[in-house]
């Protein structure tokens, strides 16, 4: 697929998921999930701005609502990085390993696509964090009426996060230059830390307020 991949229809987008071409594959996945939660986040923001009943939020759901849009933004743009990623690693899998230049060259490129491979998921990681974060002030303070969603936003932020993370971890592992490796495996490490009870913590809000 191109880089057109976000301008796809969501049924080619899932039609191209399910095939058996490499990509897009679960880094793209990913990627789709944080868009989703950053996307519910402005959702919320959008419905309680200019509520009478919410006007003591206003101005922090408008805060709210710009950084959950550079969110959206980001993430988005990542379902494309992901393709372009992984398919470099794919590509240098597929080059010539007949000579020792060949098989040097090779090892080469696949070690730098790799490098990206790794990257990319990780920013990923990053703004998923971000979207955790933002959804558990949406659900302490968005509007009630939408208040599903917000829970819903911080499930999609989870699964983001934690799928991303999976694509690091997988790569990581292929990479020669271990003290690289390392460096991303602590960068995880700290996105991860707390994540998850923060999550936890926004749903519980959330399924508070239903009950
Ligand atoms: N940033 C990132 N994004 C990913 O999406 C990502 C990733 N990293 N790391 C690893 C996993 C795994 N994954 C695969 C998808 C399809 C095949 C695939 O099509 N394999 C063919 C072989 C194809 C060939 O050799 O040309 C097969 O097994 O028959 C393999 C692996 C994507 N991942």
């Amino acid at each position: 697929m191109s880089d057109e991949i976000k301008d796809t229809s969501i049924d080619t987008f899932l039609e191209e998921l399910a095939s058996s071409s490499a990509t897009p594959g679960g880094g793209s996945a990913a990627a789709i999930m944080g868009a989703m939660g950053a996307a519910l986040i402005s959702m919320v923001c959008n419905l309680t701005i200019g509520k009478k009943k919410y006007v003591e939020v206003e101005d922090e759901m408008k805060s709210v609502l710009e950084k959950s849009e550079s969110l959206r933004v980001a993430l988005t743009g990542m379902i494309a990085d992901d393709v372009q990623a992984f398919d470099q690693v794919m590509g240098a899998y597929g080059m010539p390993k007949e000579t020792d230049e060949e098989k040097e060259a090779r090892s080469e490129a696949i070690q730098a696509a790799l490098k990206t491979a790794t990257d990319v998921p990780l920013q990923c990681c990053k703004v998923s964090r971000e979207v955790i974060d933002l959804a558990k002030i949406v659900s302490d303070k968005g509007n009630l009426n939408v208040i599903s969603d917000a829970g819903v936003a911080v499930l999609a932020g989870q699964a983001a996060l934690r799928s991303a993370a999976l694509n690091v971890l997988t790569n990581a592992k292929m990479i020669n230059d271990k003290d690289f490796a390392q460096a991303k495996l602590k960068e995880l490490e700290g996105l991860l830390s707390g994540a998850g009870s923060a999550t936890e913590e926004a749903y519980g809000v959330v399924e508070g307020k239903l009950s």
